[in-house]
């Protein structure tokens, strides 16, 4: 088991602690804050709705979380210790060298600072590399790292397995890439409302109805690209490129940074948002950008892309039953209904992922599709026997109940947690020929796949198959 030590658990802590914690890692937090083992209780909770929600495939089981009075404990045998005390570089520089002290010669120790270099922080001889994440850490995958190019390398692998992007930024630089562009958007923002021009509502509205959908999805240079029209990037500069000398910007000014301005910009950010908790909001984020992920996950693009190669390597294992295991999955809150449970149209979801891995297992794959031949489904039996509730695991289970010929007809099991049967679909799929849209034979190999499972699955009992609507039942219910 692979282990973390998360040292300072504030925001960026419990976020890290949350992302290493649900992909199986074990986490050790040391913070001297009385209220972090609740804080980091909390943004838990929310993690566990929020990261499982990404996937169509269970995360691994949930790693062992503890907490420590001292720092060398919290950091003895970690692979992995995470700074993320406040942005002030004198704690940084007390810090460190005790992580160093701590921490085993093998362990990558990274740093969360958003803005200074790893020569600053290394000043007096450490070896942390900046590993610089992105709020909620548990959700986001933009990982900046920044340092010594082998430790930067081991750490990418690393950030990869538990779902995360690295960026290797080449040159060290005050605040990174994405800092540097999020200061100046901050900076113009000030400005503006110290200004009177706009209020803190105004400004999230301009971003949020209009450019920020964009940037999701294809950063600034693509989007550009794509405003230039036909004649692409080099008519977007020449048309807009005279605009950097006009007063577009105050950006070479920096607001006074005094009370004023922090009293105005508090107090307009408590009439637009002061009636929801920070917890309330964080639910509100984390539900909206798990939508808009899975949004990208269809096509593959930013952080949706992300997320389809980390389920790659999150393999549905093994055997339940003497049946393959085809599908695991956490229960998202997105499907549950008004009676508290999961929705009955996500019985069938669920069970369809189940069957598209069975095509894979038998050779009907996406190469397969592309020659022209596949699978339809033409009819589907559902049984819900049990309650599933949001967070809940499923495994599901297939057996082959026929496969000779066109048809194919097979049985999945949904399995909650460990031993409960929440449910059984009896599903029948007809093998066609995708160019005239007619049923045909399947190809010899997965003719013959098929006749291999057929034959191990034979003589095993399928309880409830072949049952119709309002059948009475048979047995206790
Ligand atoms: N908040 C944000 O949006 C982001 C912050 N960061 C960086 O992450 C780091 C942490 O920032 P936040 O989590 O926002 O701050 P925070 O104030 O929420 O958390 C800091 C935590 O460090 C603890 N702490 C203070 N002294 C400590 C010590 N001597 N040993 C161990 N723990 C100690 C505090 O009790 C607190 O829980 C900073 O370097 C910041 O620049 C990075 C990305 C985003
Ligand atoms: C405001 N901030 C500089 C702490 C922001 C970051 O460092 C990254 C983020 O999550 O926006």
């Amino acid at each position: 088991m692979s282990k973390a030590a998360i040292i300072g658990g504030g925001v960026i802590g419990g976020g890290w602690a949350a992302r290493f914690l649900l992909n199986g890692w074990d986490v050790a937090v040391f913070d001297p804050d009385s209220q972090a083992e609740r804080k980091i209780g909390e943004v838990l909770t929310n993690a566990r709705r929020a990261l499982p929600a990404l996937y169509d495939r269970a995360l691994p089981p949930e790693g062992r979380l503890t907490f420590h009075a001292d720092l060398a404990d919290a950091a003895a045998g970690a692979d992995w210790v995470q700074e993320s005390v406040p942005e002030t570089l004198s704690l940084k520089h007390r810090i460190l060298p005790a992580i160093q002290q701590a921490a085993g010669p093998e362990a990558v120790i990274g740093s969360s600072t958003s803005g200074f270099k790893p020569s600053e922080l290394n000043a007096s001889g450490t070896r942390a590399i900046v590993a610089h994440p992105f709020n909620p850490v548990y959700l986001l995958p933009l990982v900046e790292l920044v340092g010594d190019p082998a430790t930067c390398a081991k750490a990418a692998d690393i950030l990869r397995a538990i779902g995360m992007y690295p960026l290797v930024v080449r040159k060290e630089i005050d605040a990174h890439i994405a800092d540097r562009l999020l200061e100046a958007v901050w900076r113009e923002a000030l400005w503006l409302v110290k200004d009177g021009i706009a209020t803190t509502a105004e400004i999230d509205e301009s971003i949020r109805m209009g450019f920020g959908i964009r940037w999701a999805q294809m950063g600034l240079f693509e989007t550009y690209r794509i405003a230039g029209g036909e004649a692409g990037m080099a008519h977007f500069m020449a048309q807009f490129g005279p605009a950097l000398s006009w007063p577009w910007t105050k950006l070479t000014d920096v607001p006074d940074f005094n009370d004023d301005l922090v009293d105005l910009i508090a107090s307009q950010s408590d009439i637009q948002s002061g009636h929801l908790s920070i917890r309330d909001l964080e639910r509100l984020r984390d539900d909206n950008v798990v939508g808009i992920i899975r949004a990208l996950r269809r096509m593959g693009s930013g952080a949706g892309g992300v997320v389809r190669a980390h389920e790659e390597t999150l393999a549905d294992i093994g055997e339940r039953d003497g049946l393959p295991v085809t599908a695991t999955r956490q229960v998202p809150i997105s499907w549950t209904d008004y009676n508290g449970h999961m929705n009955e149209a996500h019985y069938l979801e669920a069970a369809s992922l189940a069957t598209d891995r069975f095509m894979e297992m038998i050779g009907a794959d996406a190469a397969y599709v592309a020659s022209g031949r596949s699978y339809f489904t033409v009819e589907n039996h559902i049984r819900y026997l049990d309650e599933i509730h949001a967070g809940d695991r499923l495994t599901i289970t297939t057996q082959v109940l026929a496969g000779k010929g066109k048809r194919l007809h097979l049985f999945h099991r949904l399995w909650r947690g460990d031993d409960a049967l929440a449910a059984t679909v009896e599903t029948m799929l007809i093998h066609t020929d995708l160019s005239t849209r007619r049923s045909s034979e399947p190809e010899g190999a997965v003719s013959e796949s098929l006749s291999g499972w057929v034959a191990s699955h034979a003589g095993l009992e399928a309880e409830g198959a072949g049952r119709f609507v309002g059948q009475p039942a048979t047995g206790p219910t």
